[in-house]
């Protein structure tokens, strides 16, 4: 895992953007297409909106998965992820892209997760676009994340330091209206991905990033998992890198 610090998130974002850019133009000269993951929340709207911003990709050729959506939540509330990506993402971009391969939260969940894997198995990822959580989740697989599973998509329970960040993001007016269950993408189907660009300001996030990036890799710290990725870049603003001993730090 390569730890890139940069003064602020909107350095931080265009930064990844940049480079995820990069790799997108480089699957798409050298497959004719690209396939990525995008993920949703705070941390991600600097990187987004840097990305929309790559005026010479042809979205016309990138198939996008959809990484983690709340169960039972309509389409139409503030906090749904897939309001969010057409929103912050899709229908900002010049073309409409390939496919998209939304999370429905309101299918049946089971049938939904099988769909969703059939999909991902016939595609290669080259980036995923993640964020770590203030619990260390990686998508939204909460501690203790499983490391094995032969699912790419599955159902879980969120648990509370996860449902109290999302309330504290403002996403939900009191604990109770979050849900307490989502679909996500599992930790080795992530890991599957050719590139990881993991994007991660602020300070609430320093401890989960400290544990990530120097302590063992652990399923009692889903994000940890990415020190074993072979091309992972985890971009963090100062606050966000202020627990680490700055060794890893490039
Ligand atoms: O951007 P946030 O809200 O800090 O969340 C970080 C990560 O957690 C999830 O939002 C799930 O909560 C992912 O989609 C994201 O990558």
């Amino acid at each position: 895992m390569k730890v890139l610090i940069r003064e602020d998130r909107e350095k931080l974002g265009r930064e990844a953007a940049a480079h995820g850019a990069s790799l997108i133009r480089t699957a798409l000269r050298v497959r004719g297409e690209a396939a990525i993951i995008v993920a949703t929340g705070a941390s991600q709207f600097a990187t987004l909106e840097a990305l929309v911003g790559s005026a010479d990709l042809d979205w016309s050729r990138v198939t996008v998965f959809h990484l983690d959506e709340y169960l039972g939540l309509p389409i139409t509330h503030p906090a749904s992820f897939r309001l969010y990506l057409w929103d912050r993402f899709l229908r900002q971009l010049p073309v409409p892209v390939r496919a998209f391969y939304a999370i429905d939260g309101n299918a049946d969940p089971l049938a939904e997760t099988e769909r969703l894997g059939r999909a991902l198995a016939e595609h290669r990822i080259d980036v995923a676009f993640v964020g770590i959580g203030e619990n260390a989740h990686l998508a939204f697989n909460d501690p203790p994340a499983d490391f094995d599973t032969d699912r790419a998509f599955m159902v879980v329970a969120l648990d509370e330091a996860c449902r109290q960040q999302q309330l504290g993001e403002g996403w939900f007016a009191t604990l109770d209206d979050v849900p307490r269950r989502a679909i996500t993408m599992s930790v080795p189907a992530i890991m599957g991905s050719e590139h990881i660009i993991c994007t991660v300001p602020d300070e609430r996030k320093a401890q989960a990033v400290a544990a990530a990036v120097e302590g063992p890799v652990t399923e009692a710290v889903p994000a940890s998992i990415l020190q074993l990725h072979p091309d992972c870049q985890l971009y963090l603003d100062q606050p966000a890198a202020s627990r680490l001993t700055g060794a890893q730090a490039g």
